[in-house]
């Protein structure tokens, strides 16, 4: 599916909310988006749907099974939920029953099982969101776009979504998605954009979004790797080699060193030189984060 050149302004005056966006949204990726507020992430949602329309440009590819999960859920229809879902999927073009199945599996999916037969304008907020997502995966989409979808949703259904996420994604799926929570999906994307000043760039690497805009990410957090060396036999640290030296009976010494693992070796052939003799090599790893050190550790150790 490709954008080209596409443009949207709200009246035939107003400014021009997007510009000369040009996207490609290849089968089988994920795809996130960011940028501050008001800088039109909806609005390119919206038509990267197709529930609305480009003033510019063309959008070409888009899949015949697409579905669209708004930022605000039109939740006023005189329908319960599960005749809600079944009427859109038939609609998607699922028979009857195919439709009512998929609707209680939803359903079920997101823990809102027990609400299937209220009306829609009875529904809590959050429970009114699981039925938003789960119209949205009824028909199996080829495209799905998700503005916002998991606010309101409680623990168990966010991960649910996540996991539908990840289904379309791996069956061939293009899921195209903003989230105020930079930890959505974080690393799953295969591609991240941010929209800022009506165009949309490609996300460097070192920034992640923040709420309500775009931050550079904290420098990564520095680890560092030491040796610990345990020599025995000599008697004076050799010149150049700052230790802690304890004295054995009979007048040799143990040594114990702590270097940068960059300077081992030199430390190493240093003592062997001086005719003492290595008992212990550690390596120590320290680091901000435990799993910055566990990552480094594993390196090391490698
Ligand atoms: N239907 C509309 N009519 C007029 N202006 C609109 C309409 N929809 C959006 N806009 C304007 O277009 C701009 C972009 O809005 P949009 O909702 O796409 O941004 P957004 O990045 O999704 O914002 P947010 O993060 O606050 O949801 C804003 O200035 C908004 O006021």
């Amino acid at each position: 599916m490709i954008l080209e050149g596409v443009g949207r302004r709200y009246g035939p005056r107003g400014p021009w909310v997007l510009r000369e966006v040009g996207l490609t949204l290849p089968a089988g990726t994920l795809t996130r988006f960011t940028g501050g507020n008001g800088t039109g992430k909806s609005t390119l949602l919206r038509l990267v749907a197709g529930v609305d329309a480009p003033g510019a440009g063309r959008i070409t590819g888009r899949p015949a099974r697409t579905a669209y999960v708004p930022e605000r859920f039109p939740a006023a229809l005189p329908l319960t939920a599960a005749d809600y879902l079944v009427h859109l999927g038939r609609i998607q073009g699922l028979g009857g029953r195919e439709a009512r199945a998929r609707a209680a599996e939803w359903l079920e999916r997101f823990g809102a099982a027990a609400h299937r037969d209220a009306p829609l304008a009875e529904l809590s907020k959050g429970t009114s969101q699981k039925v938003a997502v789960a119209q949205a995966l009824l028909a199996e989409p080829g495209l799905l776009v998700l503005d916002e979808a998991w606010t309101g949703l409680d623990t168990g259904a966010r991960a649910a979504l996540d996991r539908a996420v990840r289904e379309r994604v791996a069956a061939g799926g293009r899921v195209v998605f903003v989230d105020h929570d930079p930890r959505r999906l974080a690393g799953e994307a295969d591609a991240e954009y941010v929209v800022a000043e009506g165009g949309v760039r490609r996300a460097e690497p070192e920034c992640v979004v923040a709420e309500g805009g775009v931050r550079r990410a904290e420098p990564e957090a520095p680890v560092l790797a030491q040796v610990r060396v345990t020599a025995s036999g000599g008697v004076h640290p050799p010149p150049g080699i700052e230790g802690f030296a304890t004295e054995l009976p009979g007048g040799a010494g143990r040594l114990t060193v702590t270097v940068d693992a960059a300077r081992s070796d030199e430390v190493l052939r240093t003592l062997l030189d001086a005719g003492w003799h290595v008992e212990d090599l550690r390596t120590t790893v320290t680091a901000a984060r435990p799993e910055d050190a566990a990552r480094a550790t594993e390196g090391v150790r490698g």
